[in-house]
């Protein structure tokens, strides 16, 4: 549907009045479309609702300045205030809906390496905004990777392209270079294992000398038994899988193939996931900890045992140079995480009750995780328009009145404040994650 979709667009013509396109083809949306009902041969005046100075394009259009009359059925769409000619009074819009600029220029002008992750609940449009932004960057001469660690990937539906797979794919349609990534974890796994090694418990008594004993352990595995540290079964699944997403966050961090890459969005899982992912370093730290502590036991048991059967003495070993190496990596994303100039987590939301009341909690746990955030995307927000259903003017009161429990919020009265309108169709495929990024990275 979305290929076949006609889509209205008016711009001004060398007569200086207003006239009407279709765009044929999933080209974006339209900037305008009349709201209400029209009338043959009524003047209408219509105002450019996305633009923040909404006199500056207002003209008149009669009816029979439509291409065709089945173009009505196209109009009723959400960005336009349609009001008679005499109607001069200025019109509360979406320019005054939208007038919290995300302040892009800042977001684009530094030149070294930036992560932005976008998070938030299910559904609100976290896809939609990564990948806009993602978009955007790359369109801004940034060489950017958009990559969802959401293990229901949406990514390659929001470009309407293939992007599945767990490798880098490049997006199709763009001029600058932007990769996009869906991370799986069986091919993660697979790649984990390839690189650290074999980490059995086996492999690790048998340098202390102990391969004797380890017929019973040998199965375990050091990544369970870091897995194993956490308090639940079901706790250890989420973190084996926010841990896949981690292991990706070193590779972008270590590998010279990656390094050209100035900003990598990430579209993250809803919160849960997403906060178990950021505090997984810290979770590394303290297992890495108990680890060694049971490994420096295990030498001191062992050295006790042999010394009773005669055996020689072994030798207290320092804790392995491994597991260092990995506490220092976990300390390096830790750091990246946490840095300002590095990092910056956007919160998604939608204009209701659960889903602010959500996006406070999710505030609160970035910070005490000291995660730097500075935008709260308020997405789908009704635009206003004179010539409502009963049921649109309701959930408009209603968005307004969410607004207001925002700029009193604690959490989250201080971010800067980006209000993305609901399109009048799905966001699908580049021109339309174009369309959506200009209206909220600007
Ligand atoms: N402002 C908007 N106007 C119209 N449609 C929107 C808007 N934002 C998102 N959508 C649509 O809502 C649906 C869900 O959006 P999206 O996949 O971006 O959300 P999500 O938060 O990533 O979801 P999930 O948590 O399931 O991954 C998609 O069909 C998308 O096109």
């Amino acid at each position: 549907m979305a290929a076949s979709l006609l889509l209205n667009r008016i711009s001004r013509s060398s007569s200086s009045s207003i006239s009407l396109h279709r765009v044929s083809g999933a080209l974006g949306f339209n900037s305008l479309s009349a709201h209400g009902t029209l009338f043959r041969g009524s003047p209408f005046l219509i105002l450019f609702t996305l633009s923040s100075s909404v006199n500056k394009y207002s003209n008149f259009v009669t009816f029979s300045d439509f291409p065709s009359p089945s173009l009505p059925i196209c109009l009723p769409k959400v960005f336009l205030l349609a009001t008679t000619a005499s109607d001069t009074t200025p019109q509360r819009s979406l320019a005054t809906l939208a007038e919290g600029a995300s302040h892009f220029d800042e977001m684009v002008s530094v030149n070294q390496r930036k992560y932005y992750l976008l998070g938030g609940k299910g559904g609100v449009g976290k896809t939609s905004c990564a990948a806009s932004l993602a978009v955007k960057f790359a369109s801004h001469g940034h060489p950017t990777i958009v990559v969802s660690t959401d293990p229901a990937h949406s990514l390659s539906d929001s470009f309407s392209q293939d992007l599945s797979g767990g490798v880098l794919k490049p997006v199709q349609g763009l001029d600058s270079p932007l990769l996009a990534l869906e991370i799986t974890p069986e091919r993660m796994k697979e790649e984990i294992k390839s690189q650290t090694g074999d980490k059995s418990v086996k492999n690790m008594m048998d340098s202390m000398g102990l391969g004797m004993f380890a017929g019973e352990l040998g199965d375990l595995n050091l990544e369970d038994m870091l897995n194993a540290a956490s308090p639940g079964i079901d706790e250890i699944a989420a973190i084996s899988k926010a841990r896949i997403s981690l292991f990706q966050v070193l590779q972008f961090m270590e590998s010279p193939e990656y390094s050209r890459f100035t900003r990598i969005v990430f579209d993250t899982a809803p919160t849960g996931h997403t906060l178990r992912l950021l505090s997984l370093p810290d979770f590394y730290d303290s297992s890495i900890s108990k680890i060694t502590k049971l490994k420096k036991k295990i030498t001191a048991a062992a050295s006790a045992f042999k010394s009773v059967f005669g055996k020689k003495e072994i030798q207290q070993q320092e804790p392995s140079s491994e597991l260092d190496q990995l506490r220092e990596r976990m300390e390096k994303v830790r750091n990246v995480f946490r840095n300002v100039d590095t990092t910056e987590f956007v919160i998604v939301t939608i204009p209701t009750v659960m889903a602010i009341n959500e996006s406070s909690r999710l505030h609160a746990s970035l910070r005490k995780e000291n995660v730097p955030v500075h935008r709260l995307i308020v997405n789908q927000l009704l635009p206003e328009s004179e010539s409502d259903c009963k049921f649109c003017s309701m959930r408009r009161k209603e968005q307004t009145r969410v607004l207001g429990i925002i700029q009193n919020d604690t959490e989250l009265s201080g971010l800067k404040l980006i209000q993305s309108p609901l399109l009048d169709a799905e966001i699908r495929g580049v021109p339309a994650l174009k369309f959506m990024g200009d209206l909220i990275w600007k």
